[in-house]
């Protein structure tokens, strides 16, 4: 199962042709949050209303929490009562956020109705806007209500990205580095170094960055769409803690990048703990997370804040576990992933936790 992936659509020029190319119709309902419809709106409806498209838009606060039911009931309302049908498609313009709400209504409206995601995050055209994971949160858990619910095209402009804030830019890059860990040691070795290039938004770098992220996943994605086989899971590296901490945050406070670079962190540690990762690897690893920002020691103090046991038992919410376990992804070297489906002693988590506290009290010094 794959979906088209176009890097450098400038702000959706040519979307009349690509959609009637995919077989979608030019009756689009445009989703975007409060942020991206203020910068981006009146371009992109500008570029699509003079290719021909009948629009409907609809508006999301800008927040995590916008992963709700709640939201997503008011939208349909909204859809239904506009005469949107199954002849309709959607279109999501923004991050993450927007990009699993929109496509959790695609997913579920009459049934189910085509997506084209539209990332403007550096995470979103990495990571969340490919691969067909559509989502909503719960208060008893992170994503636990969606569908998997492939986009027929995504479209991504990196010029999008130069009104990102560089906190979200760092959030993004998290993903980023992800890929370089799970699969493939060489990208790894260019984002370090790069990593500072990247994050700056320099050309080329941050299109070739975009480019091999997208590629990653969507290999991954297409080898193993609905994560039966071990294989997309290991695009889940450090996401068990990152979830725990998100959860623990009430989904405020915390970017899931953020939570995320935590996350591996740990992951890090819970390899090295285990036996599967050499001292050396271990270091390189976190050498590499310490370059990113933490601001305004917000990181660090949501962190900190909560006991390991706590993070522990917020862990619980995975949905890779099995038979009530938790499992885990680990790395073996940097570039090569596996999901460990061998239950691991709490206590080895623990101290992977406590160990991780320990290198984030010390190395995140913002
Ligand atoms: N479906 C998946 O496979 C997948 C993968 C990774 C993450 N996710 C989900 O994605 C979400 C996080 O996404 P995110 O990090 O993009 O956060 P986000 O969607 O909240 O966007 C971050 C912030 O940037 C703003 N913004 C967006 N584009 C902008 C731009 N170009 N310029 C200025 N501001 C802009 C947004 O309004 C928001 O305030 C989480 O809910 C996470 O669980 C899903
Ligand atoms: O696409 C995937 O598969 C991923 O795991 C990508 C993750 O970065 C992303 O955060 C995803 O939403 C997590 O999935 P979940 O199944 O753990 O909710
Ligand atoms: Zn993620």
């Amino acid at each position: 199962m794959s979906s088209t992936i176009i890097v450098n659509t400038p702000v959706l020029s040519g979307a009349g042709a690509l959609y009637r190319k995919h077989g979608l119709t030019a009756k689009t309902v445009v989703i975007f949050d409060e942020n991206t419809r203020n910068l981006f709106r009146d371009q992109v409806i500008a570029t699509l209303e003079a290719e021909g498209f009948r629009l409907l838009e609809l508006t999301v606060p800008a927040r995590e929490t916008s992963k709700s039911l709640n939201a997503a009931y008011r939208l349909y309302a909204t859809m239904i009562e506009a005469g949107v049908d199954r002849s309709w498609n959607l279109l999501a313009v923004g991050g993450g956020v927007v990009g699993d709400l929109g496509g959790f209504i695609a997913a579920s409206y009459y049934r189910g109705i085509p997506v084209v995601q539209c990332p403007t995050t550096l995470l979103a055209m990495t990571d969340s806007a490919i691969g067909g994971k559509v989502a909503i949160n719960h208060p008893l858990g992170k994503n636990l209500i969606g569908f998997f619910h492939m986009p027929e095209l995504v479209l991504i402009d990196p010029s999008f990205l130069r009104t990102l804030p560089e906190r979200e830019i760092f959030a993004g890059m998290a993903e980023v580095v992800k890929y370089g860990f799970i699969a493939d040691r060489t990208f790894l070795d260019w984002l370090e170094e790069h990593f500072d290039r990247i994050t700056a938004l320099k050309e080329p770098f941050l299109t070739e960055a975009v480019r091999r992220s997208s590629s990653i996943k969507a290999d991954v994605v297409e080898k193993d769409f609905r994560e039966t086989t071990g294989l997309r899971a290991t695009l889940n590296f450090g996401h068990t803690f990152a979830h725990g901490l998100e959860k623990l945050a009430e989904y405020r406070y915390l970017r899931h990048g953020e939570a995320v670079t935590l996350g591996m962190i740990c992951a890090l540690w819970l390899s090295n703990g285990l036996g599967y990762l050499s001292e050396k690897d271990l270091q390189g690893g976190l050498d590499l997370l310490a370059r990113f920002r933490f601001p305004k020691g917000v990181i660090k103090r949501r962190f900190l804040a909560h006991s390991s046991e706590a993070l522990l038992e917020n862990m619980f919410s995975d949905k890779k576990k099995l038979d009530s376990k938790l499992r885990f992804v680990l790395l073996k070297k940097p570039g090569e992933a596996f999901l460990l489906e061998e239950n691991v002693d709490d206590r080895e988590v623990l101290k992977a936790i406590e160990r991780a506290r320990a290198f984030v009290a010390t190395a995140a010094k913002h």
